[in-house]
């Protein structure tokens, strides 16, 4: 591990965007890329897969520290590709299910503590772009630069309806509302390592602003602190 490779952290509430502006980010700065949410995510979806209960933090702890996964970066063309156990699943995991288990097993001290040096990991030269709910608080506390990107509740339910609509079959916009407050509150509710803002974080509500609005806002504060070279 390269410790001084920088890292910029890009933490937030469902939809608020953070995938998708850390992955073009990570794509324009030609850095690294971590998507935390889906080593949660993969947890989930691989303790329903060995039929481990999303409570028995004992197993979900020893299941963390074992994951089989590989995160196949993305080339031209094509999206970050995760393959678990063999199998890849980067759409399996997408889903709104799959996202409630991966909050509940989030929520366990044993399972964080699991996953967090597999995070660190991704701390490599040039740079790392790492997207979740604790980057900057907990994961990578001296990043450089730290973005808590926001939306209204309203509006995140509305850009995952038009994500899922046609996709999914019957996604329904108040069910997703009601999926996206759910986890909202269980996020920043939690014991530890709970969704909220570092202290030093500059914060970013996306709910009026366009993709590339946001980008244009955090390139500018790359700018200010010239940390990409
Ligand atoms: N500023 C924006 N304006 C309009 N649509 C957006 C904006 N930002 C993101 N989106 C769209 O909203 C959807 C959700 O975005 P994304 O998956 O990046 O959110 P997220 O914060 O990473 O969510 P999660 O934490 O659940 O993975 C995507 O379809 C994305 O294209
Ligand atoms: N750093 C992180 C990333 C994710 N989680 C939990 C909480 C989320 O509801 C869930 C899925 O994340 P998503 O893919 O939607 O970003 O995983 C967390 O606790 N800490």
């Amino acid at each position: 591990m390269n410790n001084i490779a920088p890292v910029i952290t890009i933490d937030g509430p469902s939809g608020s965007g953070k995938g998708t502006v850390a992955g073009i980010l990570a794509k324009r700065l030609g850095w690294n890329l971590l998507d935390s949410g889906a080593l949660y995510r993969l947890l989930a979806f691989a303790a329903h897969n060995h039929g481990v209960d999303l409570t028995n933090e004992e197993l979900l702890k020893k299941l963390a520290a074992h994951l089989d996964v590989q995160f196949i970066a993305a080339t031209d063309g094509q999206l970050q590709r995760i393959i678990l156990e063999g199998d890849e699943v980067s759409d399996v995991i997408r889903t709104e299910s799959v996202g409630s288990g991966a909050s509940q097993v989030a929520a366990l001290p044993a399972v964080r503590e699991a996953l967090l040096q597999r995070q660190r990991a991704f701390q490599e030269a040039p740079g790392l772009v790492a997207d979740g709910r604790d980057m900057g608080t907990v994961v990578f506390p001296d990043a450089p630069l730290k973005i808590f990107l926001t939306a209204s509740a309203e509006e995140r339910a509305r850009r995952r309806y038009l994500q899922l609509k046609g996709k999914v079959e019957g996604v329904s916009l108040s069910s997703l509302l009601d999926e996206i407050r759910a986890r909202d509150e269980r996020d920043t509710q939690r014991a530890v390592a709970p969704l909220k803002p570092a202290a030093d974080a500059i914060q970013l509500d996306s709910t009026e602003l366009s993709i590339d609005q946001v980008l244009e806002r955090i390139m500018s504060e790359i700018a200010i602190r010239d940390i990409a070279g």
